[in-house]
């Protein structure tokens, strides 16, 4: 694709992202299937969302779960297959329909606890994808009574959009219960003043939950037996998000079940979790350290983003690389290199800020397929999300944080490799400034761990570096 198709496409998507909202009261935005989420596509919400997108498995860790239990002379409760959890029939059948043979590592620690008569509050960490969302399905799913025709469940999520990828597995897991009702509270759901609710489980926002429990009476929160904080992480990063769910449970009664979830336990959500959740009982799975052991790093010399182009030719013309991620700094340079790139024959692959969260799960899922062979993306896209199988990293622009600084925590990220795909990696830096310079060598110090020079005129010494 020529480069100005590649800016046209972006114009495009420009327009038409301009002109939705524009035309669209903030009610029926809402009520869209999946409304563009650009204007916070830096928003770790879009990132979450993203990453459920995209992933039809689980996330396998080899690390150990970590118990703290509030009590701790209670025996350690684990369970290696879902038959061991006296599952009501039909939602085992769900369960082994949505093709789940045993229950993942967090599951198999956490749905005991969940499970369990009378019953526990638990406050869970594991990363994205290991299973929490079903856990606690399963839990809601055991613990409502179908013949009490109330909410007796609330599931609250940062965002419409998460919410009903959560609700959805709510509905695939209890396809063979179908006494057992749900519905959203999110906004632009306008229920009638005074109707009381008769599903059994609510999920939905914060904002609208409360307004269901509190100012329209919708649903009667002394009758909530669970009560579900999900991806509390992300709630935290929303303004108001914390106040409202504090509030949301301070109306639950003392003998309602509080369950909070999150990929990430940094301060600020532990202390949130512990306001929220009373004597808890604790389950973290520690994420695998990403190293830099199995990485060679190169830094190429150039002198403008010209020449970097050049010297990534070159490089192409040298080694085969079979996937390789390119990160720029700005949308600009991204569209740009990927225009160039196209232009030279690659199949290129550009994930652009401005691009629906669904568009741009489309493109990494291509990309994962093997379907295009560069992927060329702004640090803001790619961030968090992890393409395992890419053995070559280019950072056409080094990462910096908003204050010029190295970002050390993203170029491990983007470089970095967990022991479990221990497999060998390039990283090249692209150096066109003094000051990059002075970035690399920052990064250099920070790791310990030696970035040579690579020239990228010379072939041979390019051929080198892939043996
Ligand atoms: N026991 C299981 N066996 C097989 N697949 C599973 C199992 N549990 C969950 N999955 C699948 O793994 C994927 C990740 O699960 P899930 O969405 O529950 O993770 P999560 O930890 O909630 O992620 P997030 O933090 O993004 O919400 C989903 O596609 C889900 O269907």
């Amino acid at each position: 694709m020529a480069t100005d198709s590649w800016a046209q496409a972006v114009d495009e998507q420009e327009a038409a992202a301009e002109s939705t909202f524009n035309y669209l009261p903030i009610s029926e935005y809402s009520k869209l299937t999946l409304p563009f989420l650009s204007f916070f596509s830096e928003d770790k919400a879009a990132q979450s969302l993203l990453n459920k997108l995209i992933r039809n498995d689980l996330v396998n860790t080899t690390n150990q779960v970590e118990v703290l239990q509030k009590d701790p002379n209670s025996p350690l409760y684990s369970v290696k297959s879902f038959e061991e959890l006296r599952l009501k029939p039909q939602l085992l059948q769900g369960v082994y329909a949505m093709g789940f043979n045993r229950p993942s590592k967090i599951q198999e620690t956490a749905l005991p606890m969940m499970l369990a008569e009378p019953p526990q509050n638990l406050i869970a960490q594991s990363q994205s994808g290991t299973g929490k969302t079903a856990a606690f399905v399963l839990a809601m799913l055991s613990h409502v009574d179908p013949n009490n025709k109330y909410p007796q469940c609330l599931c609250v999520s940062p965002t419409y959009e998460l919410a009903l990828q959560t609700g959805k597995v709510i509905e695939q897991m209890g396809k063979y219960y179908p006494e057992v009702k749900l519905v959203y509270a999110i906004r632009g759901n306008k229920l009638q003043r005074g109707m009381k609710l008769q599903e059994q489980i609510v999920i939905g926002t914060p904002g609208t939950m409360l307004d269901w429990c509190s100012k329209f009476k919708f649903i009667d929160p002394k009758k909530i037996r669970v009560f579900v904080l999900d991806e509390a992480d992300v709630m935290i990063a929303t303004q108001g998000h914390q106040d409202q769910s504090i509030r949301i449970q301070r109306m639950l009664p003392k003998n309602c079940q509080m369950l909070l979830f999150s990929a990430t336990f940094e301060e600020s959500v532990w202390s949130f979790a512990q306001r929220i959740v009373p004597d808890p009982n604790i389950i973290k799975l520690k994420r695998e350290e990403e190293t830099l052991d199995t990485i060679k790093q190169y830094y190429v010399l150039c002198n403008s983003k010209e020449e970097k182009f050049h010297a990534l030719c070159n490089i192409y013309g040298a080694i085969t690389i079979a996937q390789a991620m390119i990160f720029c700094h700005t949308r600009k340079t991204a569209g740009w290199l990927a225009g160039e790139l196209s232009r030279e024959g690659h199949q290129v692959a550009l994930l652009s800020g401005e691009m629906q969260v669904e568009q741009r799960a489309a493109v990494i899922e291509r990309f994962r397929d093997g379907k295009e062979k560069v992927l060329v993306t702004t640090n803001v896209c790619a961030r968090g999300i992890d393409v395992e199988q890419v053995s070559v990293v280019i950072n056409f622009d080094l990462p910096v944080d908003k204050d010029g600084n190295p970002d050390n925590e993203t170029y491990l990220h983007r470089i970095g490799r967990t022991g479990r795909f221990g497999k060998r990696g390039l990283a090249i830096n692209m150096v066109d400034s003094k000051m990059s310079m002075n970035i690399l060598s920052r990064i250099q110090e920070h790791f310990n761990k030696k970035i040579e020079r690579l020239d990228t005129d010379d072939l041979d010494e390019i051929e080198k570096i892939a043996s």
